[in-house]
């Protein structure tokens, strides 16, 4: 069709020049009539007008006739209808071509054709331009794997404006969900700490502006680690999607929910990290609002978590600060309502607290005291306390507790109940502990050489050190440092941490006892484990928690736990100890029970290894080398 339309054009030009040119020679041919001078012009009497002569010039020459000569062609000029002048018609062709009309015509034509024949090519130019295109779209298609409706003419302008549209709307998307995952969690799709941190910035802006108050949940969940340790991490992972799943019913339900326009996610719920979510509440027009919103997010994590086949209990601590009593930057507020979820946490788990100043004191002075421990610890600025521990019968020393105590240059005496922690989240607890075991080894070792032979020297060990520690190559090798026998060493674990021992540890444990050193549990009755795992335990004292203690004599419940625990431990051989004995009345409790040995202030407070030194080599030289101990004097 395309490939007509020159030619249709060319026909087009041909016939306006043969009208033009026969205008022209019609006006020659009156003028010869009228004028007739510059032609060869002869009459003829023509009667009759059928001259066979080429018809078709008929209607061009308008009934005037061309008669063919040997020497030229005349055209006969109808003058009448019988009379007719005779003209040279190549003469009368050249002077009609000749005519300036005809000329400027032609010249017209020409520049005419010409511009067409440019513009043609340019059509054609661009089509091959438009084909390249097209090829170069359909291949950026191809490579994002892209499907188009198929074009009527694939190579054409249509094709690529369809493929050009197809891939704007793929850029477009992609942009959108770039921007959408920059700022998501990739687990629970909640958005991430740093786009939740933007988004309080602008709500805390604008309450500023408009006098309005604000609250920040911080929720961690309790445990966690203890669901992926027993059903692994992906197990984990769909505990944590289905959290925020219902974090955001509770949002919902609340009408806290605030969704961005631009990348439609939720912004007044965050994961934080972790096990670690945050719930913002734009509008706190009334301060009960945020403890009931808190009081559901609770109840509603605290309900089962069904995953195949398990069940899965678990329960969240939330810290809150609110702005602008708490806080007035975003950071701030999650730092202040994470010192109260960390207060949650330590008032046992499971509860909500609202941040209050006293508790930002609590948080800095944590702060102080780990950098001043990690200094003593570098320093190895501690020194050993040792507090006996007697037979009920006969006050002879069983052994001595080695406990750590820290002088510090400007706070004084700081208590182990405050160090010992910190130095266990900081992991300070091993380089700590390395020299505890060391120093008690070597004191021990030298009052077992003084004759001490039947006393042994009691160790506390940490989770952390059991941990990390390879326990059976750390205690040999302190032992063969000092020179101090295994026998005259025991360990002491809290019931807590044996609960969560690993049968590496045990095995390790069992080791160590087969070597000779006696492992205690201590604390016990605080970690609530079951007495049937006791007979499992690689242990061979059982230290009954100073809580049952002080509660014996005044409640029979404890009076009555505090007898079955020692009347099991007898049946499983194992040697009872009650710590925290104060009173006269508890020594004489504890004695009729069949408990072993105590240990607390009516014995003895813990003492310098030089009044231990004092007061049982110097005064009781005769009974220590008869019986390898000695009697503690408890009224001194
Ligand atoms: N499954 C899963 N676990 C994670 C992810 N991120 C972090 N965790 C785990 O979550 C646990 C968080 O532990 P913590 O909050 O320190 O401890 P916890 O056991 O919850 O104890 P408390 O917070 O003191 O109650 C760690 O064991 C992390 O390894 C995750 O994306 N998926």
């Amino acid at each position: 069709m395309s490939k007509l339309k020159p030619l249709g054009f060319i026909f087009l030009i041909i016939i306006l020049f043969c009208f033009c040119i026969n205008i022209e020679l019609t006006n020659q041919i009156n003028r010869i009539n009228l004028f007739s001078t510059s032609i060869d012009i002869r009459n003829f009497e023509i009667t009759n007008t059928t001259l066979d002569m080429a018809p078709w010039y008929n209607p061009i020459l308008n009934g005037h006739y061309i008669i063919e000569q040997p020497t030229a062609d005349f055209l006969l000029i109808k003058t009448t209808d019988t009379q007719f002048v005779a003209a040279d018609s190549s003469k009368l062709i050249i002077m009609t071509l000749a005519s300036p009309i005809n000329f400027l015509l032609l010249c017209i034509l020409i520049f005419g054709s010409g511009l067409y024949l440019r513009r043609e090519r340019r059509k054609r130019h661009y089509k091959n331009q438009i084909a390249e295109l097209n090829l170069q779209a359909n291949s950026l298609l191809t490579a994002f794997n892209l499907q188009v409706k198929p074009a009527e003419n694939p190579l054409g302008v249509s094709s690529l404006s369809q493929s050009i549209n197809s891939l704007n709307t793929h850029v477009a998307n992609y942009v959108k969900q770039t921007q959408t995952s920059i700022c998501q969690d990739k687990l629970t799709l909640l958005i991430d700490r740093h786009a939740y941190i933007e988004h309080i910035d602008r709500q805390i802006n604008h309450a500023n502006q408009e006098d309005l108050k604000c609250a920040l949940l911080f929720i961690d969940l309790d445990g966690f680690k203890q669901v992926n340790d027993s059903f692994g991490h992906s197990f984990g992972d769909e505990i944590l999607v289905q959290v925020a799943s219902r974090l955001a019913n509770v949002l919902r339900h609340h009408k806290l929910s605030n969704i961005n326009s631009a990348n439609q996610l939720e912004q007044n719920l965050s994961r934080l990290g972790g096990d670690e979510f945050s719930i913002f509440i734009e509008l706190l027009d009334d301060s009960d609002r945020v403890v009931e919103i808190a009081k559901h997010v609770l109840s509603e994590l605290e309900k089962d978590f069904v995953l195949g086949n398990k069940i899965v209990k678990i329960s969240a601590s939330i810290g809150i600060a609110a702005y602008p009593e708490s806080a007035s930057t975003p950071q701030a507020l999650l730092q202040l309502a994470d010192v109260a979820m960390y207060r949650a946490k330590s008032d046992g788990k499971g509860i909500f607290k609202v941040y209050s100043p006293e508790m930002g004191n609590k948080m800095r002075r944590y702060h102080y005291l780990l950098e001043e421990l990690r200094l003593a610890v570098a320093c190895k600025d501690f020194y050993l306390s040792f507090q006996p521990i007697v037979h009920v019968e006969d006050c002879m020393i069983d052994y001595f507790e080695a406990l750590t105590r820290w002088d510090h240059p400007v706070e004084g005496m700081i208590p182990p109940s405050e160090f010992i922690p910190i130095a266990e989240e900081s992991n300070l607890i091993l380089e700590l502990g390395d020299w505890i075991m060391l120093e008690s080894c070597r004191q021990m070792a030298a009052w077992h050489n003084a004759g001490m032979r039947k006393v042994k020297i009691s160790v506390n060990v940490s989770g952390i050190q059991l941990k990390h520690r390879d326990i059976y190559d750390w205690i040999m090798n302190k032992l063969k440092k000092t020179g101090l026998p295994a026998t005259s060493l025991m360990l002491e674990i809290t019931e807590s941490t044996f609960i969560k021992a690993s049968p590496r540890i045990i095995k390790e444990l069992s080791r160590l006892r087969e070597e000779g050193i006696t492992i205690a549990i201590d604390d016990f009755g605080t970690g609530f484990s079951s007495l049937s795992t006791l007979a499992d335990l690689p242990i061979d004292v059982i230290k009954i928690d100073r809580s049952f203690i002080a509660q014996a004599n005044k409640s029979q419940k404890y009076n009555d736990i505090l007898n079955t625990i020692s009347e099991l431990g007898q049946k499983l051989g194992l040697k009872i100890v009650a710590e925290g004995v104060e009173e006269i009345g508890q020594f004489e409790l504890v004695k009729k029970m069949g408990v072993s040995s105590v240990q607390g202030y009516l014995v003895s407070r813990p003492e310098s290894s030089a009044n231990v030194g004092n007061k049982v080599l110097r005064n009781n030289t005769s009974n220590l080398s008869a019986s390898g101990t000695s009697a503690w004097d408890i009224v001194s």
